[in-house]
């Protein structure tokens, strides 16, 4: 019998659990072995030949590296369940089929949500700080004054599968009023949390709360501008845990230092790492945290699971795990 063709795959950085074993089993594969991303000239120079990339957000899979990994490519397999790094349009056009890794990390992010929220609206980056250097003069009745979510107006911007595990815990640990925007009302989301489908212009008015869940496409770069910062109350708390560009940061420092909202909680920005003499690291009300959505034992290991079965199926020309739809 004939040994079936080892293949072979780039996995842009070492991954946790023992997922990759089974890929080492059965193709040629090569990890990069850094903890820092290659970079977009050492990404060309790895893919050269490969059939199939194990890619983390942080890489940029444009046309160029299709390119220049070769027509043998068949499957693109993105260790997150965003995938604004892959160009779909590209993709379609070689065949290539992309795969990521929903539902697993939607607990996790919800969580980190809800933690954002909080310690947001509770100003804990600035007590933190003042503890830590010494500046916590004693017990006052007045500073530090944060605010509560209990029976207020929770904005869930995209109600999608975390836009919605978020909804569940804020509604039902919080009792919060839920508006929320979408491409289309959901029944579920009115039926069982009492969630209003309105306009953005609606929820960036009446909530308190706002939380992002969108994906990022051209639709959604920076549709928390300017604009949407005039529109929200001066007490409201703004979270992001989907991608930094959906925010028009520099409006952000604007709204937070003109006061025109009372905090912001971010797991995402733009760029990433952000360099600690941004504007926004410095502002006390603004907590900010290094993209760990998803960075759980559980999420990460499941991730790993999944990111790997979507290269071994592509790899056979089959439907993936859990594949990006390119039409
Ligand atoms: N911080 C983290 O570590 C972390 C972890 C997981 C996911 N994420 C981000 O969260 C996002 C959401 O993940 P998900 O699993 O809930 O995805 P999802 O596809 O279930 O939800 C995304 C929602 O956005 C909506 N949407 C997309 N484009 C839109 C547009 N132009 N206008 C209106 N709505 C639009 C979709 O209809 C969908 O309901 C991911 O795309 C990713 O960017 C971040
Ligand atoms: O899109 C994702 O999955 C996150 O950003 C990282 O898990």
């Amino acid at each position: 019998m004939t040994e079936p063709t080892r293949r072979r795959i780039f996995v842009t950085r070492q991954i946790p659990g023992a997922a990759l074993d089974r890929l080492c089993q059965l193709h040629d594969v090569s990890i990069w072995p850094d903890r820092v991303p290659p970079t977009p000239t050492e990404l060309l120079e790895r893919v050269a030949g490969c059939d199939g990339l194990l890619t983390m957000l942080s890489d940029r899979i444009d046309e160029s590296v299709m390119k220049a990994a070769g027509p043998q490519l068949k499957v693109v397999s993105n260790y997150a369940v965003g995938y604004n790094n892959i160009d779909l349009v590209a993709a379609r056009e070689r065949g290539i089929r992309v795969g990521n890794t929903p539902d697993v990390l939607s607990a996790a992010t919800a969580d980190l949500a809800v933690t954002l929220l909080l310690a947001a609206a509770r100003l804990v980056p600035e007590a933190s700080a003042q503890v830590r250097e010494g500046r916590w003069g004693a017990w006052e009745p007045d500073v530090l004054l944060g605010v509560e979510p209990a029976g207020r107006t929770l904005g869930v911007i995209g109600m999608g599968r975390i836009g919605k595990t978020f909804a569940e815990r804020m509604v039902g640990g919080w009792g919060m009023k839920l508006l929320y925007t979408s491409r289309a009302a959901k029944q579920d989301v009115d039926e069982s949390l009492g969630g209003r489908h309105v306009e953005i212009d609606e929820l960036l008015r009446e909530s308190d709360f706002i939380s992002l869940h969108v994906a990022l496409n051209d639709e959604t770069r920076h549709l928390i501008d300017a604009d949407a910062f005039a529109k929200m109350k001066s007490t409201a708390v703004i979270v992001n845990t989907a991608r930094g560009e959906i925010i028009d940061q520099e409006a952000l420092v604007d709204a937070i230092r003109n006061k025109q909202i009372f905090a912001a909680g971010l797991d995402v920005t733009t760029p990433e790492p952000l360099p600690p003499t941004h504007p926004l690291v410095g502002l006390p009300n603004v907590l900010i945290l290094p993209h760990i959505g998803s960075a759980t034992d559980t999420s990460r290991h499941a991730m790993s699971e999944i990111a790997v079965d979507n290269v071994l199926a592509g790899l056979s020309d089959s439907p993936l795990r859990c594949e990006v739809p390119l039409a």
